[in-house]
C-alpha cells in the first residue's frame, strides 16, 4: 500500500505509464510451434558446435545494422536464405535481426522502443512487430541472431533466438552479465568502444558462473531468476576507439588473453563498427583479412559479423523525407551484391583452411571455472 504522500515522492519524473503486454500474452499470439521450435534448437545446437570446433563450419551473423522495415528485412532473408543454402557446407549463416539499439548519447533505439520511427514509442506494438518478423524469419528456414540490451525484452522473444549479443557499450554491466548466464543460446561478448578486451573477457568468465537477480518470468510476473551460466560466452572483436583488432596480431593477442583466463581460444570478427570506421566499403577489407587468416590456418576464428541490407551505406531518419527501401537508417551497410561477394570469399577461405595445418593450437573448449 502506498502512503497518501507517496505521489510527492514516486515517480517524480516519470511522465506517463502505459500497460506493456506480457510475454505469454504475446507468445500465445504469436507462437513458436512444434516445426519452429525444432528450428531454433538445431540453430542453437549447429552454433554450439562451430563455437566448439566439433564442426570446422565459420559461423557467419549477417543482416542489417537495424530493422526498420519488416518487409524490407523478410526481403533480404529471403535472398540469404539461398545464399545459406548454397555455402551451407562451408558457413553457418545466422540473420542479423536486431531490434535494439545502444546509443552512444541519444537516437533512435530501434524497432521494439519505436516501431513507427518517430519517437511515439510503442513498445507493445515494437514487441509484436519483432516477434512477427523473428518468426517469419525461422520459416523461410534461417536462424536468427539478436542483440540483447533490454533486460526485460528477452523474455519476449528469447526463444526464437539461435545467437545473441551483448554489445560494446554493456559488456561491463553487471545486469547484462547476469542475462547472459541465463540467456538459452550462445552469447557474444563484444570488446568495449574503448578497445578492451579485458572486459569482455571478464563478461564470458562472469556470464558462465551461475548468477540470482530479479527479473520477470514469461507470465510478466516479477521473479527471482536463479541461473545456471552460459558456457557459450566468447569474445567479439570490434575494434575500439584506437583502431581495429582484426587483424592477425590482434586476434592473437585476443585468443593468448582467452587462454590466460582459462578459457576457449575463439573469436568472431565484427567486420562493421570500429574495425570498419562504420565505412561500410571497408568491410569487404576487413573481411579479406579474415578469410587470409583463415586460409592459413587460423582456427582460433570462429565466426564473423557483416552489417549488410539491401543498399549500400545509410540514410538520416528524416521526418520531412520518405526514407528510402532497403538502406539502413542506422550504421552503414554492405549492400546485397557485395554481401553475396563477401559470404563467397569466406566460404573459399574455409575451404582453404580445411587443407591447412592450424597457425595456433587452440585449447580444448572447456566451461569457465
Ligand atoms: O550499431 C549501431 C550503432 O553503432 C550503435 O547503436 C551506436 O550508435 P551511436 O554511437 O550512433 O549512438
Ligand atoms: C551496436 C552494435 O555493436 P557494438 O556494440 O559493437 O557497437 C551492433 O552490433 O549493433
Amino acid at each position: 500500500m502506498t502512503s497518501p504522500d507517496s505521489h510527492r515522492v514516486i515517480d517524480q519524473r516519470i511522465d506517463r505509464v502505459v500497460p506493456l503486454t506480457t510475454p505469454a500474452l504475446l507468445h500465445h499470439h504469436l507462437p513458436l510451434d512444434a516445426a519452429l521450435t525444432e528450428a531454433v534448437l538445431d540453430g542453437r545446437r549447429a552454433v554450439a558446435r562451430v563455437l566448439d570446433r566439433a564442426d570446422d563450419r565459420l559461423l557467419v551473423v549477417v543482416g542489417p545494422c537495424s530493422v526498420h522495415d519488416p518487409a524490407a528485412a523478410l526481403e533480404y532473408a529471403a535472398r540469404l536464405r539461398t545464399v545459406a543454402d548454397r555455402l551451407a557446407d562451408d558457413l553457418l549463416i545466422v540473420m542479423r535481426v536486431y531490434f535494439e539499439k545502444p546509443r552512444s548519447t541519444v537516437g533512435w533505439k530501434g524497432l521494439i522502443n519505436d516501431p513507427a520511427l518517430d519517437g511515439s514509442g510503442d513498445v507493445n506494438t515494437g514487441l509484436r512487430t519483432a516477434r512477427a518478423l523473428l518468426l517469419d524469419v525461422l520459416r523461410l528456414g534461417l536462424p536468427v541472431g539478436c542483440e540483447f540490451l533490454d533486460p526485460i525484452t528477452p523474455q519476449y522473444i528469447a526463444d526464437t533466438v539461435a545467437w545473441g549479443a551483448i554489445g560494446a557499450r554493456t559488456v561491463e554491466s553487471q545486469v547484462h552479465r547476469q542475462l547472459a548466464s541465463g540467456l538459452s543460446m550462445a552469447i557474444g561478448m563484444k570488446n568495449r568502444p574503448d578497445g578492451s578486451i579485458g572486459t569482455a573477457v571478464d563478461a564470458i568468465r562472469a556470464a558462465g558462473v551461475p548468477h540470482v537477480f530479479p527479473g520477470i518470468d514469461v507470465s510478466g510476473t516479477p521473479a527471482i531468476m536463479h541461473t545456471r551460466g552460459n558456457a557459450d560466452g566468447h569474445l567479439v572483436l570490434r575494434g575500439g576507439n584506437d583502431g581495429p583488432n582484426y587483424d592477425a596480431a590482434s586476434v592473437a593477442a585476443a585468443l593468448a588473453q582467452l587462454r590466460a583466463a582459462g578459457l576457449p581460444e575463439r573469436v568472431v570478427v565484427d567486420a562493421s563498427h570500429a574495425n570498419s570506421g562504420k565505412d561500410h566499403r571497408r568491410q569487404p577489407l576487413v573481411a579479406a583479412d579474415v578469410a587470409a587468416q583463415l586460409a592459413a590456418g587460423q582456427r582460433g576464428i570462429v565466426g564473423v559479423m557483416l552489417e549488410s541490407f539491401l543498399l549500400p551505406g545509410r540514410q538520416d531518419l528524416d521526418p520531412t523525407r520518405e526514407l528510402e527501401y532497403g538502406r539502413s537508417i542506422t550504421d552503414a551497410c554492405l549492400g546485397w551484391d557485395d554481401t553475396e561477394g563477401v559470404l563467397d570469399d569466406l566460404a573459399a577461405a574455409v575451404r582453404a583452411r580445411r587443407a591447412t595445418p592450424a597457425t595456433t593450437s587452440p585449447t580444448p573448449t572447456s566451461t569457465p571455472a
